[in-house]
């Protein structure tokens, strides 16, 4: 474990025999060993990465975008990831009709909310998510501050305004709506937790919340690092609580692309490299990285 970081003193690293580190490394082991499947509703854009970064995480991918295969699946698969990225017209009622029936079933599944407050469609879509809501959600700040004022958590002040998939806020400005969400999911669906990504990644259960730094800038050169990470969180999702989920998938993106970085040339040498460190990576690699427990 490596601790190069200059941190706030309300940050304190987690230490080696905390509790939580002991739960990712069973969970990173466990996904090894079962392959578990994780299937998606999601972009168009990144489908492919996210069903690679599944597979080379440890599980196993199926994509669908028809409600009654996906809710028919569901059936079979430890979790579903749900992202918002691209639209087509039956998407309001298909994903109005999945979440209801996740509901109904207490399914487990993570939102990526992508380009959440970009246009009324995806609005709508998001805001009747709050009826029946996720485990987990996944988002860069700009995406969680837009869920969190659709949801009536958070008033919006107007200063956060999401300009396509990229966030422009930085991860510590979302870290009252990534609280507000995972507390509000958690009330809804008994479990759940937040992930904010960014420079220096934000996991919370609304109780506890976590930072992690590290990982590469070079994340940001390739398309579908963040609906990957979704992706994968579902992948862990399928053996092992939210909280655990969340952390253990952005801990081992940090790890990944840190390992990729060392080997790669630019953003398409640096995609083949984040593959193959997403399969190499060490359940032990995981769950001793960069952690810090905030606590005020
Ligand atoms: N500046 C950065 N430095 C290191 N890692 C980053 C940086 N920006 C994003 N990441 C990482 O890239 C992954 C995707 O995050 P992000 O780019 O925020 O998602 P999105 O693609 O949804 O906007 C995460 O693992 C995150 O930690
Ligand atoms: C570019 C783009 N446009 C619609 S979805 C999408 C992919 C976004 O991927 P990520 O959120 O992982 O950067
Ligand atoms: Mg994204």
């Amino acid at each position: 474990m490596t601790s190069h970081t200059i941190t706030p003193s309300t940050w304190h690293a987690v230490d080696a025999d905390d509790p939580i580190r002991a739960r990712i490394v069973q969970a990173a082991r466990d996904v090894r060993e079962r392959t578990p499947l994780a299937q998606s509703f999601t972009n168009f854009v990144t489908m492919n990465f996210v069903a690679n970064a599944q597979l080379a995480a440890g599980g196993s991918a199926a994509m669908s975008l028809l409600d009654q295969d996906i809710v028919e699946i569901s059936s079979v698969a430890g979790a579903t990831y749900i992202n918002v990225g691209t639209l087509l017209p039956s998407y309001q009622d298909a994903l109005h009709a999945i979440v209801r029936a996740f509901k109904e079933s207490g399914h487990m599944w993570v939102l990526d909310p992508v380009a959440a407050g970009l246009g009324a469609a995806r609005t709508a879509i998001l805001t009747d998510m709050a009826n029946a809501a996720p485990n987990i959600v996944r988002g860069n700040a700009s995406e969680l501050i837009a869920l969190a004022s659709m949801w009536g958590l958070q008033s919006a002040d107007g200063s956060s305004r999401p300009e396509g998939v990229e966030s422009v806020d930085d991860v510590e400005s979302a870290a009252a709506a990534a609280r507000a969400a995972a507390q509000f999911i958690t009330t809804e669906r008994g479990e759940g937790a937040v992930a904010v990504s960014g420079a220096i990644d934000l996991v919370t259960d609304g109780d506890r919340t976590f930072r992690l730094p590290g990982g590469s800038p070079l994340m940001t050169k390739i398309t579908g690092a963040g609906c990957s990470l979704g992706g994968v969180t579902a992948t862990y999702l399928c053996v092992t609580d939210p909280l655990t989920a969340a952390l253990a998938a952005s801990l081992l993106y940090n790890r990944a692309s840190e390992m990729a970085a060392e080997h790669a040339h630019g953003p398409g040498s640096f995609q083949a490299e984040f593959l193959d460190a997403l399969w190499t990576c060490a359940p032990e690699d995981i769950a001793n990285g960069e952690l810090f427990e905030v606590r005020d």
